[in-house]
């Protein structure tokens, strides 16, 4: 047992798992027996204590507040729109727990003499949503809502690209197909300003 547990999200829970690791463990050791593995053999007796290690990093983001994450605000007066491009991300697709990752691109236009937070801070919240049991739909909505909700700006854009492993190493097995998804709210929902911030994110 770690007596320190890192999170990924630039946070350490001394002594504190977020996941049960025992149960994780014992879920592993009955698929590794169920695909026709032997879990004791050499090479995956640790295997399951892994995976469960693992599994605490792919959702660590459930145990943190967005909230918490931007109030982290600054008295910077500016009123235009402020853009994170190219934010990776790693998240599990909730239909089939295998990963789907790409970049996330947002942007935000502060509210008149409003809250600005810190640029690291918008892609914490990336990482909040993204280290979920999560569709792309979701994850994006959740971003901007999370903006919308904690710094009442003008208006908030999310767009993410990815690519899912679902679909390339199974099922439908389409390598380098991209979803694309986008999230707009407020002010930037005119359609010149979507514009703008949409030339400026799918820039080469
Ligand atoms: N909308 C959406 N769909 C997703 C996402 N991730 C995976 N999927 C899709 O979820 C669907 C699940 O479909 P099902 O028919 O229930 O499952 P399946 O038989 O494994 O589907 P196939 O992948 O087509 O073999 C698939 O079409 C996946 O491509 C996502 O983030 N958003
Ligand atoms: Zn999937």
């Amino acid at each position: 047992m770690t007596d320190y547990v890192f999170d990924d999200l630039g946070e350490t829970t001394a002594g504190k798992p977020t996941v049960d690791h025992e149960r994780i463990a014992a879920a592993v050791r009955e698929i590794l027996v169920a695909v026709g593995e032997d879990p004791d053999r050499d090479g995956l007796i640790e295997t399951p204590a892994r995976v469960a290690r693992a599994y605490e990093e792919f959702f660590a983001g459930l145990h943190h507040d967005p909230a918490e994450i931007l109030s982290v605000t600054f008295d910077i007066s500016h009123e235009e729109m402020v853009l994170v491009r190219d934010i990776d991300l790693y998240s599990m697709c909730e239909h089939h727990l295998v990963p789907f990752h790409g970049v996330a691109h947002v942007g935000y236009i502060p509210a008149k003499n409003g809250k600005v937070t810190g640029l690291s801070k918008l892609a914490r919240l990336v990482e909040v949503y993204a280290r979920r049991p999560q569709v792309q739909e979701r994850l994006t909505s959740q971003i901007a809502d999370a903006l919308m909700t904690y710094l009442e700006p003008q208006g908030a854009i999310v767009v993410v690209e990815a690519e899912h492993l679902c679909m390339t190493m199974r099922g439908v097995r389409k390598p380098g197909a991209s979803t694309i998804t986008s999230a707009v709210r407020g002010q930037l929902r005119e359609p010149a300003s979507r514009a703008e911030a949409m030339s400026l994110i799918l820039r080469g």
